[in-house]
């Protein structure tokens, strides 16, 4: 909700800041229904599109069928895949693995065949395990297959970055994630040297569980929250956030409502 009041043009729901919101690792513990009922959650409240992390598309052919069926269904505008082998890890991690280019392929052949209008963007993880070469002819032959966009994750500064666009004539994301391989670089730039999407996915989640542990300390440290409340959205702020007054005066309005019986 905040994104979207803030003009962004979609949101990106992050593996990583989901299983770690649980307080569980990155490494595909979580199910495909608790990710589905986050994706509906999230669609209930926001009009941006929504992209979703599936990692590893919970498993192979007809599991991954089903989770973009189920995805897209949820509220997905898009989907995104990546070719490593299950347990995955954040693609900023050292010591990935990844599937073979066939088996990805069918995988993004069956998400291909189940979603509606979702877009499916296929991520590759190759770029740290098999090179760069590898990473580029991977994502041509993903979009062959019938891929959308291309994530090509974990690429290590902004001549790789400029290389793959130069290298590619089909839509690409950035992962603008922090404490990675990937230095700071701008939107404007990834924009400028080509690439159509830019997800900073887990920055939010950062910023607010830092903020909780130093709310913590205050309050262990102060015994109340005085010192802290300026660092706080007000209930204000917040009930303006999730639209509190228009829920109270739909209840209201409808017990206001003159009732058709009466008429009678
Ligand atoms: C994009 C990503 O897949 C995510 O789950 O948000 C992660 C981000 C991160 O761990 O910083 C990734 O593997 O890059
Ligand atoms: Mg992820």
């Amino acid at each position: 909700m905040l994104a979207e009041r803030k003009g962004f043009k979609a949101v990106y729901l992050s593996g990583g800041g989901l299983t770690a919101s649980m307080g569980l690792p990155d490494l595909g513990v979580i199910t495909l229904t608790e990710l589905t009922n986050m994706v509906r959650g999230i669609h209930e409240i926001t009009d941006i599109p929504i992209i979703v992390d599936a990692d590893t598309g919970f498993g192979e052919t007809l599991s991954v069928y089903r989770t973009v069926k189920l995805l897209e269904e949820a509220g997905a505008s898009a989907i995104q895949i990546e070719d490593q082998v299950s347990p995955k890890r954040c693609g900023h991690l050292n010591g990935k693995e990844v599937i073979s280019r066939d088996n990805m392929v069918e995988k993004i052949r069956a998400a291909n065949a189940a979603r509606k209008n979702a877009l499916i963007i296929a991520r590759t993880d190759s770029r740290a395990v098999t090179g760069m070469e590898d990473a580029l002819s991977r994502a041509k032959t993903y979009i062959k297959e019938g891929a959308d966009i291309i994530f090509p994750e974990a690429l290590t500064d902004r001549t790789e970055f400029k290389y793959f666009a130069d290298n590619t004539d089909f839509p690409l994301l950035a992962n603008m994630t922090e404490f990675g391989k990937t230095p700071f670089i701008k939107a404007g730039e990834f924009q400028e040297m080509g690439y159509r999407i830019v997800i900073f996915p887990v920055t939010l989640f950062r910023i607010a569980a830092k903020a909780m542990d130093l709310a913590l300390d205050a309050l262990k440290k102060d015994g109340n929250q005085e010192k802290i409340i300026d660092q706080m959205m007000t209930r204000k702020e917040q009930y303006e956030v999730i639209n509190y007054d228009f829920y109270q005066d739909f209840d209201k309005n409808i017990s206001d409502k003159p009732s058709k019986a009466n008429d009678k």
